[in-house]
């Protein structure tokens, strides 16, 4: 016989709670055992199934993230930064695999889940999907062949709900460009610019952000000189790319000594 791991989703309304319960859902390698919600909210105490507009599921929506993750295998979280840091302990309590997708996170947020990562496997990345996770590595090698001669620059676009910026991606993709380069980010990012900024600094790594509609998730890595160009970008159009990197996660880390890992640990890029 063998053993389908159980898998609750925090944020479970949100636009990637829900495509994470829809992929679950169309999997027959996992199954939905727990859904959850901040105090309050309007889905607590009902089935989720119904609650999203369909048949019920038998899970009720709780605010009580241990009661669902007592029973869960593996949590996948998708929900904000300070959430993801109460549920990292207690998924390490649970002994659950902790998947996050969360974005905007600080630096002292990220260090502030090692108590957890040495009690159990968390799988965090800003960015869940194959084609993105690719686009690192390919950042990587095109950062590694140019001199800085190429100006860097990382333009991405997001849906008017985001909160964060520059994007998870967007960060991930400029750690990739200076590793390539052998630079620390922290030392050449250029976050926002504004006025009179002067001229650009040579070997710094630009982000800019753009927020409108309903895009998914866009992401441009450009690396200019005079006289040519190479633009390499990846185009998200669907967020099911997204929940089926996280849903992968969740079984890969079934089994794995605990400690922090990435997407390119799962998908062995
Ligand atoms: N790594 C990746 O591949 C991807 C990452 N993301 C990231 O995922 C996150 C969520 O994105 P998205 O789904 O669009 O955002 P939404 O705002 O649609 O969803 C977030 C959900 O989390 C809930 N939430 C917030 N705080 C808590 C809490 N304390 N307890 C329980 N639930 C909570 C929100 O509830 P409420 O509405 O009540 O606030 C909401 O339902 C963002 O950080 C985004 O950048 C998104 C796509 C891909
Ligand atoms: O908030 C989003 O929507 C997305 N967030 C992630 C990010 O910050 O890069 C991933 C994806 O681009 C969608």
């Amino acid at each position: 016989m063998t053993h389908t791991p159980g898998i609750a989703v925090t944020g479970a309304s949100g636009r990637m709670g829900q495509m994470l319960i829809r992929s679950i859902l169309d999997s027959d390698q996992a199954q939905l055992v727990g859904a959850v919600e901040r105090k309050g909210h309007a889905w607590i105490g009902q089935d989720v199934g119904t609650a999203m507009g369909g048949k019920a599921l038998g899970v009720t929506v709780t605010d009580e993230p241990l009661e669902a993750f007592a029973t869960a295998q593996a949590i996948i979280d998708f929900t904000a930064p300070e959430a993801t840091l109460e549920f990292a302990t207690l998924a390490a309590q649970a002994r659950a695999v902790h998947v996050i997708g969360t974005t905007g996170m600080s630096e002292a947020q990220i260090a502030a889940l090692k108590p957890a990562a040495r009690h159990a496997v968390i799988v965090r990345a800003g960015n869940m999907s194959l084609g993105v996770n690719l686009l690192t590595q390919l950042t990587k090698r095109v950062a590694a062949a140019l001199d800085d001669e190429f100006d860097i620059e990382i333009v991405e676009s997001h849906h008017r709900h985001k909160v964060d910026a520059p994007s998870g991606t967007a960060l991930m993709l400029g750690e990739a460009a200076a590793e390539g380069r052998g630079v620390r980010l922290e030392e050449v990012a250029d976050r926002g610019r504004d006025g009179i900024t002067g001229a650009r600094q040579r070997g710094h790594i630009g982000f800019a952000a753009l927020r409108a509609g309903d895009i998914v998730g866009e992401h441009d890595v450009l690396f200019a000189a005079p006289g040519e160009r190479i633009v390499l970008r990846h185009v998200a159009t669907d967020r099911a790319v997204f929940a089926r990197g996280a849903l992968r996660a969740a079984l890969w880390g079934q089994g794995k000594p605990p400690g922090e890992y990435d997407m390119l640990d799962v998908l062995g890029l």
